[in-house]
């Protein structure tokens, strides 16, 4: 069976890496070690042992220096770089693949640097659609606990599942700290969230924040999330106790099988689909070109834009139609340059179809047609 990847994703210090380190021993103590990689290239040590490191590719010190960057800039680079070895790493993991049942994957600290980035979405995109992904989403909760910071997180968690279209386990890790009650019970009781936001002091400070708009804003948004919430599992845990992490792994089994049942259907949909879509526009291409050349049922026609500018579709690509009950325009010229015939001008039109002629009889009869027959040869 082929081995489930864990994409550790989520705010700077919501605690990725002393999470992953945690699921690590504990797979070991269960004697299921798994397969570790690193992605975060700005990190000074990683504390666990990890199968990959994207530490022994990139340098990010180096990145920073070489292309003069910043700290975030130099991530999104050292992604950028990464990804351009992804089948690599894609045929290691899948080499090994029947020694081990996770995948672990750490993201770097800036959440940003990994979801938005185009980087990010080819690895997670190679590693979706070789394994059963999951998004693990992890959430500081003793910094989650106002209703501002939970439904900020929530949102974030929201675009992350909808951009990735993988199934998403939403972790609420430090628990030893605060537990996640809480949390649970503002995503499964509305009402509950309701009473918290208006017993919120910072929200209802009218003098701090001047008005009621951010707990207006903050209730729309939880009434929007109401559906969101239905499609996550939710898990509580602590990454310094260990409490929590067998309901985790209970939460993966889970979200595996809703992969393999689900997801994973939807997404080779989405590919045909593009595919198709791709295919057709390849279509429309040699169609055009084919007109351009005479060669369809249509009245030969003289350029490339002339072929696309039949009937409806020029409107589409920003043409306005002109207006008959528009007065002529008048010259806009610089007033030494205002259009006037003089003698020296007087056959400039003669000489542009002389011009266009000799052009169009060698641009036309030799290159076009070499085409044409090459076309013809290919059908
Ligand atoms: N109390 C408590 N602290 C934790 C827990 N998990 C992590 N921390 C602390 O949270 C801080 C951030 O943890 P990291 O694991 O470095 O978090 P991260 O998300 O990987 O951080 P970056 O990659 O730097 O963004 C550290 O000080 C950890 O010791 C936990 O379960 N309980």
């Amino acid at each position: 069976m082929a081995p489930a990847t864990i994409l550790c994703v989520g705010m700077a210090g919501s605690g990725k890496t002393t999470f992953v380190q945690r699921l690590n021993s504990h797979l070991h103590a269960k004697k299921q070690a798994p397969y570790v990689i690193n992605l975060d290239p700005a990190v000074l040590k990683v504390p666990f042992g990890c199968n990959i490191d994207i530490r022994d590719s990139v340098k990010y010190k180096k990145v920073m220096e070489n292309y003069n960057l910043g700290p975030n800039g130099a991530i999104v680079t050292s992604l950028n770089l990464f990804s351009t070895k992804i089948d690599q790493v894609i045929s290691l993991v899948e080499k090994k693949s029947d020694r081990f049942k996770h995948c672990i994957v750490d993201t770097p600290g800036q959440i940003e640097c990994f979801i938005w980035s185009a980087s990010g979405a080819i690895i997670t995109e190679a590693f979706a659609s070789t394994f059963p992904t999951i998004i693990a989403y992890i959430i500081d909760t003793p910094r989650s606990s106002s209703p501002t910071t939970f439904i900020s997180n929530m949102l974030y968690a929201c675009s992350i599942l909808y951009k990735t279209k993988l199934p998403m386990i939403v972790v609420f890790n430090k628990t030893d700290v605060r537990d996640s009650k809480f949390a649970t019970e503002w995503m499964t009781d509305f009402e509950a969230f309701q009473d918290a936001l208006r017993s919120n002091s910072e929200l209802n400070d009218e003098t701090s924040n001047g008005s009621g708009y951010m707990a207006s804003l903050v209730n729309s948004m939880s009434l929007m999330l109401e559906e969101f919430y239905s499609t996550l599992d939710v898990v509580g845990c602590s990454a310094y106790t260990g409490a929590g992490f067998d309901e985790f792994l209970d939460a993966v089994d889970a979200k595996v099988e809703e992969y393999n049942n689900f997801y994973q259907k939807e997404r080779e949909r989405i590919i045909k689909e593009k595919e198709e879509k791709e295919k057709q526009n390849k279509q429309k291409q040699l169609t055009h070109l084919m007109k351009d050349l005479g060669l369809g049922k249509k009245e030969p026609v003289d350029t490339i834009s002339d072929a696309e500018d039949d009937g409806e579709e020029e409107y589409e690509h920003g043409l306005v139609e002109p207006d008959i009950n528009e007065p002529q325009r008048e010259y806009t010229f610089a007033e030494d340059r205002n259009g006037e015939v003089t003698e020296e001008n007087k056959d400039v039109h003669g000489v542009y179809q002389r011009a266009f002629e000799q052009g169009s009889k060698t641009a036309k009869s030799d290159v076009a047609e070499n085409i044409a027959k090459y076309i013809r040869q290919q059908r």
